[in-house]
């Protein structure tokens, strides 16, 4: 059997670079319009696709293989000084209020595209924000992390993009296929949210109305900015795949316009093997949302099945023509009971599917929150109801560099999480390094796994977790001394753990750190000494030498900080 090269490109191949490969001399050939660049363009002349974006993970084989080790992007510049540690975090789960699916959700907290918000004001946005839960995510999922492994014998080799001066800090490349049945509002939602977005002007916009009411077909005008061709403006139809870009903070969205209409399916197929990422347009009117779903020539059944089988896993179901329903809260519940049963036999999950009423027509839900009551309220209902568990983590980046798809071992709970999106100065960032301070969201983790003092790490580099330290002390200007069976507060990084005195192995000398004493019985005012403590619980530690964040400790006691020390050992851990 041949297989048909977009084929291979897609299923086996990293497929955009491979897809982009300069196949005459001094030109790369466009994966979306075909079209030959002079090799010179970062971007395609006709469509503005980036040459080389962020390849998309896909799954399987050596290239999955290689991606995967690519997308491990934590990681240490110096990995002869600090092994592990990469944010030693406040660590502060948010869980769902933090979802960034929800629509009401940006007022508390969430991460702000501004391109829209600053067209929106500080209002939640709508189907806008919803884009941003999508993301070019890691398909792979590291399991069975070795709590002994060991890690002392291996050595990182920071990935070129992790160095600030060689970094492609740019905005990645977001596929986004715009999929549905025929007539479900694709093009016009698509020029709607093009003229928001400001990537049509007035006056473009002007001219596409005017032509489109002299030749009777009024309602369309948002959808010849994308149906261009005659024939396309005079049947009403989209028939080939039409490309558009704006960009948002975190990506490039290259909105790929698919036809509905179900002769054009093998268009509607070139475009949907590129996408990242879907939104379904269903039409909420009766009788066209059941047509839509129909066994036979129901297109949002068979795109939605599709796009599925393309490795497409997120998606944002944009429940258009709300105003034909009034608004309807029990049509928009319906909706959404029928199709997202279909949606999970096509096997996509809760969690990476957003549910957005709009009317593209009446704007009302695109990139500013409806301002109609009744959707509104709709809007509202939705959610309480489809939250997206997402958690954000808080707190400084302690070594190396940290990227948007980078897998995390989230300590000490063990489990693997991706990182969704990054803030830095309330702005959105792809990379982080050593020294930021930055939230970080999280999928694929429930908000309980993420403890505070917890530590979002590398893989491979798991930091040590332990409950037996050994302590080089100093204590402070103290009345009662500390001794063997002490109980004591321990202070490490963000974390407070009761810890005992079991053991005090020797005093030093102030001057010179050498041992004036083994094993004495207390410890007094001013006096430097080596001791094992016992904590209660387990927290994320290592020794100082190796991460002076995760290896200095104070000690309390009765409200008052007695003593002052770095840990020197981590010893076996004690039931
Ligand atoms: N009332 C109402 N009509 C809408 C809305 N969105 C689109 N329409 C109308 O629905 C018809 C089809 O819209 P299109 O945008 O061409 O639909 P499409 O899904 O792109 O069509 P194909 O690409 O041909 O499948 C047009 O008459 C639009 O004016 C909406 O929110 N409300």
């Amino acid at each position: 059997m041949l297989l048909d090269k977009d084929f291979v490109a897609t299923e086996i191949a990293p497929r955009t670079k491979e897809k982009q490969e300069v196949i005459k001399t001094g030109v790369w050939r466009c994966p979306i319009c075909t079209y030959d660049n002079e090799d010179s363009m970062s971007e395609c002349e006709i469509c503005g696709v980036l040459r080389n974006p962020l390849v998309k993970f896909s799954g399987n084989g050596d290239s999955a293989a290689a991606n995967f080790k690519r997308l491990l992007s934590l990681d240490m510049p110096s990995p002869e000084k600090e092994k592990n540690i990469l944010i030693e975090s406040e660590l502060a789960a948010k869980g769902p209020d933090s979802s960034s699916a929800s629509m009401a959700r940006d007022e508390h907290g969430g991460v702000k595209d501004r391109d829209s918000a600053s067209d929106s004001g500080s209002k939640p946005e709508i189907l806008i924000s919803s884009m941003r839960s999508v993301s070019l995510s890691s398909k792979a999922r590291t399991e069975n992390v070795n709590e002994e492994m060991d890690i002392s014998n291996m050595q990182y080799k920071p990935e070129s993009w992790m160095m600030a001066d060689q970094a492609e800090d740019r905005l990645s490349q977001l596929n986004l296929a715009i999929v549905g049945h025929v007539d479900s509002g694709k093009s016009t939602l698509s020029g709607r949210l093009l003229h928001l977005l400001g990537r049509i002007s007035k006056k473009e916009m002007h001219k596409y109305e005017k032509e489109a009411k002299q030749q009777g077909k009024g309602s369309f005008s948002y959808a010849w900015a994308l149906d261009e061709s005659a024939e396309e403006r005079e049947r009403g139809i989209t028939m080939t795949v039409a490309v558009a870009f704006f960009n948002s903070r975190k990506y490039h969205v290259v909105l790929l316009d698919s036809p509905g209409h179900r002769d054009f399916v093998p268009n509607m197929i070139s475009g949907a093997t590129q996408a990242d990422a879907a939104i379904l347009v269903v039409d909420a009117s009766m009788g066209s949302f059941e047509a839509g779903l129909d066994a036979i020539g129901g297109q949002t059944r068979e795109h939605t099945q599709l796009i599925r089988s393309f490795g497409v896993d997120q998606l944002i179901v944009v429940v258009n023509k709300m105003d034909i329903v009034e608004y309807s809260q029990e049509r928009f519940d319906m909706v959404k009971k029928k199709l997202g049963t279909f949606l999970r036999s096509c096997g996509y999950k809760d969690s990476s599917v957003s549910w957005i009423p709009v009317s593209a027509m009446e704007n009302q839900n695109l990139v500013a929150t409806s301002d109609d009551k009744r959707l509104l309220s709709c809007a509202h209902l939705r959610t309480s109801e489809i939250i997206e568990l997402r958690v954000s983590a808080c707190g400084k980046l302690e070594t190396g560099a940290i990227r948007t798809g980078s897998k995390v071992l989230v300590m000490p709970s063990r489990e693997i999480a991706t990182v969704r999106s990054m803030e830095r100065d309330s702005q959105v960032c792809n990379i982080a390094r050593a020294g930021d301070n930055i939230t970080v969201n999280l999928q694929g983790i429930e908000s309980n796994l993420v403890t505070a003092g917890g530590v979002l790490c590398h893989p491979d580099f798991p930091v040590r977790v332990a409950n037996h330290l050994e302590l080089k002390i100093l204590v402070l200007d103290v009345t009662i001394p500390i001794l063997i069976g002490s109980q004591l507060e321990l202070h490490i990084h963000h974390v407070k753990e009761a810890a005992r005195v079991v053991k005090i192995l020797s005093l030093l000398d102030p001057k010179t750190g050498k041992v004036m004493k083994k094993a004495p019985r207390c410890i007094l005012s001013k006096q430097n000494a080596v001791i094992e403590v016992v904590l209660h619980g387990l927290v994320c530690v290592d020794e100082y030498a190796k991460s002076r964040a995760l290896g200095r400790v104070s000690l309390r006691s009765s409200g008052r900080t007695i003593a002052l020390g770095l840990v020197t050992q981590i010893l076996k851990r004690q039931e």
